[in-house]
């Protein structure tokens, strides 16, 4: 059976002026359904242009990318927008929260533009926040609010949830149960996750580690005993 995410030979080149700048040369990877998987790499190694075609968010110039059995690399815009809503959940390093509205209207917001939405009390509860949801942004620590944002993302009851740095923002030890979170999601629910870092020290919690370099992956492993991020130290 194909994997449910599978690249091959995908290439991305942005143009800035006369110079061609070949963020991705021909990247191949899979994930399975259900894993945890980390993409890690040193800056400007390729990762957010990954997450940006793998999320409908850009479009790649070459090769082919399939999710869950759909050729996504040959979507039109149309398709691509429709991808975006209903299948993809996204986690920022920055939550982008909308400010003037409450947790609870924030996730809302994103659940009412999907197809099969979870509740968005229930989604906040799963993030430990039942107790915040007239909270406006301001009013929220920046754990707190990265918990809205994936909270957020929860509702839409997307195939797939990609985070980029998602704990860039944060400090030690709230980093720490932001990912604990996310793993948990993972285990819990079933939904494939992805997480972009630099941070080579998480990589022992993936089910999966994808290692990018200058627009490659240099390699690819599984671990077959992931440990829990309370345990890795860096
Ligand atoms: N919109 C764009 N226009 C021009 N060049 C871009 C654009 N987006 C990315 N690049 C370039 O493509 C390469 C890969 O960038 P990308 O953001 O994917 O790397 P990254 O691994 O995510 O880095 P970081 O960890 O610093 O975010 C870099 O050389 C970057 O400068």
């Amino acid at each position: 059976m194909e994997p449910f995410i599978t690249f091959k030979n995908v290439t991305k080149t942005y143009r800035m002026g006369e110079v061609d700048i070949h963020a991705l040369s021909g990247v191949n990877f899979c994930v399975e359904k259900g894993e945890f998987a980390i993409v890690v790499g040193p800056s400007g190694a390729g990762k957010s242009t990954i997450l940006n075609v793998l999320g409908g968010m850009d479009s790649c110039d070459g090769g082919t990318i399939t999710v869950d059995g759909n050729l996504i690399s040959d979507y039109n815009r149309k398709q691509l927008t429709a991808y975006r809503r209903s299948d993809i959940g996204f986690v920022f390093q920055f939550y982008n929260l909308v400010q003037n509205l409450t947790a609870l209207e924030n996730v809302e917001l994103a659940s009412e533009i999907c197809k099969n939405p979870l509740d968005a009390a229930k989604t906040l509860d799963m993030v430990g926040l039942s107790e915040r949801k007239g909270n406006f942004p301001a009013q929220l620590s920046g754990g707190e609010q990265q918990r809205v944002a994936i909270a957020r993302a929860l509702a839409k009851n997307p195939k797939l949830l990609l985070c980029d740095e998602p704990t860039g923002a944060l400090d030690y030890q709230t980093g720490k149960t932001i990912l604990k979170l996310l793993q948990d999601t993972c285990k819990e629910t079933g939904m494939t996750v992805i997480v972009i870092t630099h941070n080579q020290a998480i990589t022992g919690m993936a089910d999966r580690v994808i290692e990018v370099k200058n627009g490659l992956v240099s390699s690819m492993h599984i671990n077959e005993h992931p440990v829990p991020v309370q345990t890795l130290e860096w």
